[in-house]
């Protein structure tokens, strides 16, 4: 359930202060901010971070406004880089959620990457399969949050860090330039779950993917939760095991 939608500018421009020009989503729907809030990620249950990248003009506004309004609008004005705020319910669950939105310029270079991984929860990387370019730009950015990450293809991290490759504009598929199977396999190169989908035309499937994004950081947060604070029975059953291991070692 939604309580609010809020915009405010990302870690780039988050600094300037400049007059707030709103660049995407339904003007009466959101309100812009000039707060900064660019931090290392500090993920308590009830925050989600989401940062949703890719190259330039592969559909990145347009998918987070579908799955925040259900409408698909056609333009974004995309000078500046943005978060857009909602609260939604997960399983009787009150979550804040933050998602990301890049204008292109603040998706290139490691450093970029860098903050954003530092950043985010979760991450959707986005291209658009009528664009080669497009795909080849995710690689890129699969690649780098791999390097800065290095845990990132390891079975225990998916679960704490889930990243999605998602194919945009799939209703341009006459026009399309990346196979279906190629999403698939660099998804499987990257361990991330792989979505082939149109902003324009799969409100469902949109909202699917986005839900199960969120349900994965949640899931990955309890996981990530039970590792840090042992259950009771293993933690007394370690202690003991030390203090009388040790001593029977020494006799
Ligand atoms: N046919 C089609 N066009 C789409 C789809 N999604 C987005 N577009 C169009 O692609 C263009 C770019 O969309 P944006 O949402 O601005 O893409 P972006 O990645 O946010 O763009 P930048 O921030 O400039 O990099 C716009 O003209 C959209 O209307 C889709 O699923 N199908």
């Amino acid at each position: 359930m939604e309580d609010r939608m809020l915009v405010q500018q990302g870690p780039h421009s988050a600094g300037l202060q400049q007059a707030g020009s709103q660049q995407a989503g339904p003007q009466q729907a959101v309100t812009f901010s000039h707060q900064r809030n660019w931090t290392s990620s500090s993920f308590t249950m009830n925050d989600i971070k989401l940062a949703v990248l890719g190259g330039e003009g592969v559909g990145k506004s347009a998918l987070i406004v579908r799955f925040l309004t259900r409408r698909f609008i056609g333009e974004y004005a995309s000078l500046s880089e943005c978060i857009y705020r909602k609260r939604l319910t997960v399983d009787g669950r009150q979550l804040n959620l933050e998602l990301y939105d890049p204008c292109s310029q603040a998706c290139e270079g490691k450093s970029a990457v860098r903050d954003q991984v530092h950043w985010g929860d979760g991450f959707v990387v986005i291209y658009d399969i009528s664009d080669r370019s497009s795909f080849l730009a995710a690689k890129t950015i699969l690649h780098l949050m791999r390097e800065l990450h290095p845990g990132a293809g390891k079975r225990d991290v998916e679960a704490t860090w889930p990243v999605f490759l998602v194919g945009n504009k799939q209703d341009l598929c006459h026009m399309r330039e990346v196979r279906h199977e190629e999403g698939q396999r660099l998804a499987a190169d990257y361990r991330c779950t792989f979505f082939e989908l149109s902003a324009a035309e799969h409100c469902q499937e949109v909202a699917l993917m986005f839900s199960k994004m969120v349900q994965g950081v949640c899931s990955g947060s309890k996981a990530k939760e039970r590792r840090r604070r042992p259950s009771g029975s293993k933690s007394m059953a370690k202690l003991i095991n030390n203090v009388f291991g040790k001593r029977r070692k020494s006799v």
